[in-house]
């Protein structure tokens, strides 16, 4: 059998705890095979056609970023310091318009280079040129849920009508891209960048066909307070009667809300994506994790895009929910360091619905092995600790991809990381002089 196997090193089960053991790998299937020390492992080993040292280090689940923009590596310190709404109008919006399909693939090359080099194997996109972002997950050797937003504020009818179309269209071309990796979702911007009418012909024609609704809610005060006062109801109550929440369907941010809402989320099903650093950095406030987990909501990690971030490192993202999160619940206790490894694993999993974000027989083999030999690493009291509060994106090792090796020893091989860089340099230059 055609096996990788990863000795030497310790692993994550998904239990929350770490035993020392290998991880087998079936190269064809990109599933494990098993998962310890025993002979049949140790005889794997032994015949093993690729292997990947894990000695001194963590074998942990593939990382998940359930939200991001990757292509926004190219604003990556573009505009800062400023509050959601000015900072896209202003920003973001203009330096976006003169985005070309080709600006898009070269920074989503960049993002997913740097995810591989921290560890994430999986994430969340919404943008534009989807087509482009879907070739550069082939050729990476990652997995994504990728999806079209959709923005008809501003637009005329015509322009509205073809984004709504565009996004639908996307998601059902697309969906199975990358040998299967490529997963799709209909992706209406958010509650109040999109009008009601849009919003709900998209969902209900999305939902007819299975696909999955993916878009930004409650995230600041300023989106909530213009829906509660027109409407008279919640944001997320608005969504519910749009058809946008239920199983499969994923919803960034969810900053602001209510004890109502998180029991929607709750009853229907509907994941949320925690995206602590994004929240943090445009003053979005605070989301309240803990009661949505307390609650039973499926809840993930996001970067957001770089722009509000401004790194794709999901240890980063650890680290600020944990801290955000008892801040926010004014509680250290709460939101603990087994709760965002299991957010930016099994819980990015989960809310994505996508293999991965577990170490165990049969799962997807999306792994990474952090190395722990390091002074800020230095003792190893409880390896789950390090992981929220230590590690950085720098720390792993090697990266795998259903079964793939996707990075060893720091050398990412299925990008070329030179000039992957000096390519997005060169097209961030180049479209800020066209802004
Ligand atoms: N088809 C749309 C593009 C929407 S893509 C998704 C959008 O989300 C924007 N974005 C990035 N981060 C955030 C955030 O935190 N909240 C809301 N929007 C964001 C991003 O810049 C991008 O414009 C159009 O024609 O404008
Ligand atoms: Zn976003």
């Amino acid at each position: 059998m055609d096996t990788l196997c990863i000795t030497g090193g310790r692993v994550l089960h998904p239990d929350g705890r770490v035993r020392e053991g290998d991880v087998v790998v079936d190269r064809e299937a990109g599933t494990i095979l098993g998962v310890g020390a025993d002979e049949a492992i140790a005889k794997h080993a032994a015949d093993a056609s690729e292997t990947l040292d894990a000695t001194g280090g963590l074998v942990i689940p593939g990382l998940v970023n359930a939200h991001t923009h990757v292509s926004m590596t190219l604003l990556r310190g573009y505009a800062d310091d400023k509050p959601l709404d000015a900072w896209l109008r202003e920003d973001v919006w203009p330096a976006e318009a003169e985005l070309t399909d080709d600006d898009i693939e070269v920074g989503a090359e960049l993002g997913v280079l740097e995810m591989i080099r921290s560890g994430t194997t999986t994430f969340a996109d919404m943008y534009f040129a989807t087509d482009r972002v879907a070739d550069v997950v082939d050729r990476a050797g990652v997995r994504a849920r990728l999806g079209h937003g959709v923005v008809t504020v501003g637009k005329s009818e015509e322009e509205a009508i073809a984004d709504v179309e565009e996004s639908l269209a996307v998601a059902a071309d697309l969906d199975g891209a990358a040998d299967g990796r490529v997963r799709t979702a209909f992706m209406p911007h958010s509650l109040t960048t999109v009008a009601e009418a849009y919003l709900r012909e998209g969902i209900e024609r999305a939902a007819a066909e299975g696909v999955p609704v993916h878009l930004h809610a409650n995230e600041t005060r300023e989106e909530v307070d213009p829906i509660l006062g027109e409407r008279g109801e919640r944001p997320l109550a608005y969504a519910d009667d749009l058809g946008a929440l239920g199983e499969g369907n994923f919803l960034a941010h969810c900053v602001h809300v209510d004890d109502a809402e998180i029991e929607l989320l709750a009853e229907t099903g509907t994941a949320a994506v925690h995206c602590p650093a994004s929240n943090m950095k445009l003053a979005s406030g605070m989301a309240p994790v803990q009661r949505l987990r307390e609650a039973g909501v499926t809840v993930a990690l996001g970067t957001d895009g770089a722009a509000s971030n401004n790194d794709l490192d999901l240890f980063d993202e650890m680290r600020d929910a944990a801290m955000v999160g008892k801040l926010a619940a004014d509680d250290a206790s709460a939101v603990p360091a087994e709760a965002v490894v299991e957010m930016a694993t099994a819980g990015g999993a989960d809310a994505l619905d996508l293999p991965g974000g577990r170490i165990a027989e049969g799962e997807a083999a999306d792994l990474a092995v952090v190395d722990l030999d390091a002074p800020h690493l230095t003792p190893v009291h409880d390896p789950v600790s390090h992981l929220a509060y230590a590690v950085r994106g720098s720390d792993v090792r090697h990266t795998v991809c259903g079964g793939r090796v996707l990075m060893r020893d720091r050398e990412v091989l299925t990008l070329d990381a030179d000039a992957v860089q000096a390519r997005a340099a060169e097209a961030a230059d180049d479209l800020v002089s066209r802004v």
